[in-house]
């Protein structure tokens, strides 16, 4: 099958040819169908301000985070710091990507689960039986950077590497910050994660879902954590983002200027089970597309992870809850299953 031939059955293919009916190979097995999300209402999800990290209201902050680390996984940020022009130059030149010709967006076009940029639009290879997601997307490395990696990032719409760039930067920036609240929030030393984290690694994912005809079959992204340390989404105003919460699903709304802050598996395993990542996915809808941009930020993947030790002393039992890991091999390993639920995190809990 030719690179035309597989954008033929992607869905903004199937979108554009207005088909009524989506084809069997994205309609999902009965349980893993969207319900009817149960709605969480603002006052649940925790959200963190920033700007009252300044003064008296800090200790304060640094214990919410802490609530929201342990009890959800998931929180908004506001006051964050990421400049607003470049989160909204990032997310209309994405869009103006995806509106490209699809020769131009062919270019970019790869199957390889790796972290190598590409562009995606069915996402998996032949030998894997898995439903199909209702999305395309657009995939790129953005730490470290070398010119030879940048000159791999697409180089239309125009101003795309610039943007990207800049963005890029920005995000590097709000999670170096997040994992130093994020150490203090778990009484360690500030520098602990990033020091943890080594050199850092980051990647950058944009999301398109175009109008499923069928949403209540298909789903756009399948449930999932983030094997990475944690990650910042930026997602427009159309719903779509779901985590699981006590056993059911709940819809994350979009607020204004905000970002989605979630934990990955990384900061499982280092906090030795005390900061949870969260499973989440996203619901697609018939009328509308959606958008989202999320920034992947994790160890070197010469990084060795495991349970802090000052954390394991105070675990009810005084021992390591997870065994360690070379986080690269943990990434490939995870690419290689795919996205599934808490499967790959579980894999590495050492049985007692
Ligand atoms: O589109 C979304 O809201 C979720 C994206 C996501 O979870 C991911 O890219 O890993
Ligand atoms: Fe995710």
């Amino acid at each position: 099958m030719n690179n035309l031939d597989l954008y033929a059955k992607g869905p903004q293919a199937l979108c554009d040819q207005g088909v009524k009916e989506i084809p069997e190979a994205y309609i999902q097995p009965q349980h893993e169908r969207p319900n009817s999300g149960k709605p969480v209402h603002g006052e649940n999800l925790p959200l963190i301000d920033l700007s009252r990290l300044n003064g008296d209201g800090r200790n304060q902050v640094i214990e919410e985070l802490r609530y929201a680390c342990e009890s959800w996984g998931l929180f908004h940020l506001v006051n964050h710091g990421f400049p607003q022009s470049s989160m909204d130059a990032m997310m209309e030149v994405g869009r103006h990507f995806f509106e490209l010709p699809v020769d131009e967006k062919m270019r970019f076009f790869g199957t390889k689960a790796s972290s190598e940029t590409r562009y995606g639009v069915v996402n998996f290879n032949s030998d894997d039986n898995r439903v199909l997601e209702w999305r395309d997307f657009l995939f790129q490395p953005c730490h470290p950077l070398s010119d030879e990696i940048i000159s791999t990032w697409p180089d239309v719409p125009l101003h795309y590497r610039e943007i990207a760039l800049e963005y890029c930067k920005n995000a590097r920036a709000l999670a170096v910050r997040l994992l130093a609240l994020l150490s203090e929030s778990l009484g360690l030393r500030d520098s602990f994660l990033n020091e943890a984290f080594k050199g850092h690694d980051q990647l950058m994912l944009i999301n398109h879902y175009p109008p499923c005809p069928q949403p209540d079959l298909a789903l756009g992204l399948t449930g999932h954590t983030d094997a990475n340390g944690l990650t910042i989404l930026q997602h427009d105003d159309v719903p779509g983002l779901e985590v699981l919460k006590d056993g059911s699903w709940c819809a994350v709304s979009s607020i204004p200027n905000a970002l989605v802050i979630n934990l990955g598996d990384q900061m499982q395993i280092l906090s030795n089970g005390r900061y949870k990542s969260i499973e989440h996915r996203a619901v697609v809808n018939s009328d509308k597309t959606r958008f989202s941009i999320a920034t992947f930020c994790g160890p070197s993947y010469d990084a060795i992870i495991a349970p802090a030790a000052e954390l394991i002393k105070q675990h009810p039992t005084q021992s390591a809850e997870y065994r360690e890991v070379v986080y690269g091999e943990y990434l490939g390993q995870a690419y290689a299953r795919g996205l599934e639920g808490k499967f790959y995190i579980n894999s590495v809990k050492i049985q007692k």
